[in-house]
């Protein structure tokens, strides 16, 4: 065990727990300060049971790779990269949530609310999902920041396809909310995610 524990396990585990806690602390933080205490549940954490499957398997790889193949968690090259696309994915999210304002919501809007604009000012004038488009970059960064090549792909792969369902059914309500003026302004942006019109 104490084999495992290493200076460079040490090193990543510290980086992925301040990266896990800022993420979703920080969620929490804005999801109460736009929206105020009362109307802001644990779910604005977003921790879901799917979440935490995939950060047991993360771990579960992690462990495994540390102690049958060392030698592959000290790319620290590649580590830093991950390390960078954490910190790149969390501030385009949080500059995304903080642009929203009020008319970002954890949960997709299915009846229009009084207070729900159409955002198509900073970030979203060129990112359509710029909180999706940080969120993807984030959390496939983790698993490069600890050098765990299955759970990085498998991220790709699972986070790209969560997206791939969300975001149709998110444009589905905007359209109905802002008609012509959503169409328009999808027409002319980028969704934030690679292969998803
Ligand atoms: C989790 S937020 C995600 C927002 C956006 N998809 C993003 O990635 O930044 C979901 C809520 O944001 C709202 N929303 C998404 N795009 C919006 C926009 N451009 N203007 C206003 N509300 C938007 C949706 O109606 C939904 O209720």
């Amino acid at each position: 065990m104490t084999e495992i524990f290493n200076f460079t396990a040490c090193r990543h585990l510290t980086q992925m727990f301040f990266a896990i806690i800022f993420f979703h602390c920080s969620e929490y933080v804005l999801a109460v300060f736009f929206h105020g205490k009362n109307s802001v549940t644990v779910k604005s954490l977003l921790i879901s049971p799917n979440y935490i499957l995939a950060m047991i398997c993360s771990s579960v790889e992690y462990l495994v790779e540390a102690y049958f193949f060392p030698e592959l968690k000290e790319h620290w090259s590649i580590s830093n990269i991950g390390l960078a696309m954490v910190v790149i994915g969390e501030i385009i999210r949080k500059v995304a949530i903080i642009t929203a304002g009020r008319s970002f919501t954890h949960l997709i809007k299915r009846y229009h609310e009084e207070h729900h604009t159409l955002v198509t000012n900073g970030i979203y004038k060129y990112i359509r999902h710029p909180s999706y488009c940080g969120f993807f970059i984030w959390s496939v960064g983790t698993q490069i920041m600890i050098c765990n090549p299955l759970s990085a792909l498998a991220y790709v792969v699972v986070v790209w396809r969560f997206f791939q369902l969300r975001i149709p059914y998110e444009e589905f309500f905007l359209r109905q909310f802002f008609g012509s003026e959503y169409v328009e302004y999808a027409r002319r942006s980028f969704s934030g995610i690679p292969f998803i019109k």
